[in-house]
This record gives structure tokens, C-alpha cells and sequence, in this order.
């Protein structure tokens, strides 16, 4: 099974949800323009960090997101990983993955489980509690967010369940991106999963984005791996590639749950 993807390598308006909203149709109509299955977007593309200001711009049940893009899907046939957005529930705010299927259909939401202290995001959103599951072409996907990939058990746990794609939104500062890139290839290699890492450029006040959006296979080489300018770029994958690491090494069946806690 092949599947299509376009990395959406955003340079996000800090606080300025209208900008960014008037902006990801280009994004969602060049990846329809290459053949993609799917259009994936980077972490808070609708606020950036702009945490204290939550209160006036984190988007209210998530209502513009999904409104937008539910119809950039339907309108261009192709399935939208809405990255993630900054929403506002019950007097709460968190930081939600949405994805919509080509027809326009919400398949699942996503909440970040691990909260990012150094950017502040303990102080002000909530931390989700549950896993990610969806397909995408018949293939088992799931999604985690940006700090969420400094867990292993946390991305082992969801690939129990034979997820094949680990999708990963990211707001990750130029100062750790070799980080990043060995991080997202550990993640790839111990789950023999295919993990796609979009991040955003560009800066706010208080970090500088680093790009570098990637594309790892279940070997932990690079399918692709962007530079640091705004940009789309398209890649086909092949999902036999983790049926095959997966028959020369058994790792899943080689585990030891009986000595884990
Ligand atoms: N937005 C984030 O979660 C950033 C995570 C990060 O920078 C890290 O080093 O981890």
C-alpha cells in the first residue's frame, strides 16, 4: 500500500488566528495539485504560542477548525491532518489534533497528553488522556504531539495497536533540532513505524522554529527531510516497508511485558 503525503512546513502568525486561517487553503490545494492522500499542518498553527492571550483566540470547541477544514477536504477530496490547534472547552484550553477524512468526515480528535514546561504550556492548558487511532487508506495511523515524542512508552503504547504511521505536529525551536531529527528516527525505529514530523518556521518572541520537517522509515532513514523556509513538500511511502522490518526483527514479539511496569 502507497500512500501520499504533504508536509505542510508552516511559518505560523503569532496570535493571529485569522492570518493563519486565510492562509492554509494554498497549503490543502498544492498537495490536492501533487496527489496527496493526506495534507498534514504543524503544532498551534491557528495561535502560535501566544498562551496568555488564549482567553480572546484559542478557537471555541474547536468549531472554526473543524468548520474550515472539513471543507477544504470536501472541496479538494483529500484527507486534512489538521496539525494541531490551541481550543477552549468547558473554561478549558488544550492543545487538539483533528483528522478529516477526504469526504469531510472528523475521524478523530487528539488532546497532548505530555505538557511542554519550558514553553510555558503547564501554566495555561490542560492535558489530554487519551490515544489517537484512525486509518488512512485501510492503514492504522495515530498522531502525538511535538514534546509528546520525549516518551517512548507513550508511542510504544499506541503502536501496540499495529499503528503503522506515527504522525507528529511540532512547534520545535532551531536550538534542539538535531534533537528532534534523532528522536523522531529512535521513535521510528523502535515502534518499525513510519513517523512524519511536521514542524513549523519562522518565530515569536520567544523561540526561533526550526523546520526540518521529516519523513522517517521503519530503518530510521529519511524518506525526506525539509530546510528551514516556509514550504509544501509531497512523498509517496510504501507500508510494506514496516511489514518487513517487522519480519526480520520481531521486536513486538520479542517484548517482556511480564518485567515492564
Ligand atoms: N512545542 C513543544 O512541545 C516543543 C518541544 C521541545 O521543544 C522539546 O525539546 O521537547
Amino acid at each position: 500500500m502507497k500512500i501520499t503525503i504533504s508536509l505542510a512546513q508552516m511559518n505560523i502568525s503569532y496570535g493571529e488566528p485569522a492570518e493563519n486561517f486565510s492562509r492554509i487553503e494554498s497549503f490543502v490545494a498544492q498537495a490536492a495539485v501533487e496527489h496527496a492522500d493526506i495534507v498534514v499542518f504543524p503544532e498551534m498553527w491557528n495561535t502560535g504560542y501566544n498562551l496568555s492571550r488564549l482567553m480572546d483566540i484559542a478557537d471555541v470547541n474547536g468549531l472554526q477548525t473543524l468548520h474550515v477544514c472539513q471543507a477544504l477536504a470536501k472541496k479538494y477530496h483529500i484527507m486534512i491532518h489538521a496539525g494541531s490547534v490551541a481550543t477552549k472547552r468547558d473554561n478549558q484550553f488544550f492543545n487538539t489534533t483533528y483528522v478529516i477524512d477526504e469526504k469531510g468526515q472528523l475521524l478523530t480528535t487528539y488532546d497532548k497528553v505530555h505538557l511542554f514546561g519550558l514553553m510555558h504550556e503547564n501554566d495555561f492548558l490542560t492535558a489530554g488522556g487519551h490515544k489517537d487511532q484512525f486509518e488512512i487508506k485501510g492503514t492504522p495511523a495515530t498522531s502525538v504531539i511535538c514534546y509528546d515524542i520525549r516518551f517512548p512508552e507513550w508511542l510504544r503504547t499506541l503502536s501496540l495497536s499495529d499503528s503503522r504511521i506515527i504522525f507528529v505536529p511540532a512547534e520545535w525551536p532551531t536550538s534542539r533540532i538535531s534533537q528532534w531529527r534523532k528522536l523522531l528516527a529512535a521513535r521510528a525505529i523502535e515502534n518499525q513505524s513510519f513517523v512524519v514530523g511536521v514542524n513549523c518556521v519562522g518565530a515569536d518572541p520567544d523561540n526561533h522554529f526550526g523546520g526540518n520537517s521529516i519523513v522517517v522509515d521503519p530503518l530510521g532513514n529519511n524518506v525526506v527531510c525539509l530546510g528551514h523556509d516556509e514550504e509544501l513538500k509531497t512523498v509517496t511511502i510504501d507500508i510494506n516497508a514496516t511489514d518487513k522490518a517487522r519480519g526480520l526483527m520481531p521486536v513486538f514479539a520479542d517484548r517482556r511485558p511480564d518485567l515492564y511496569e
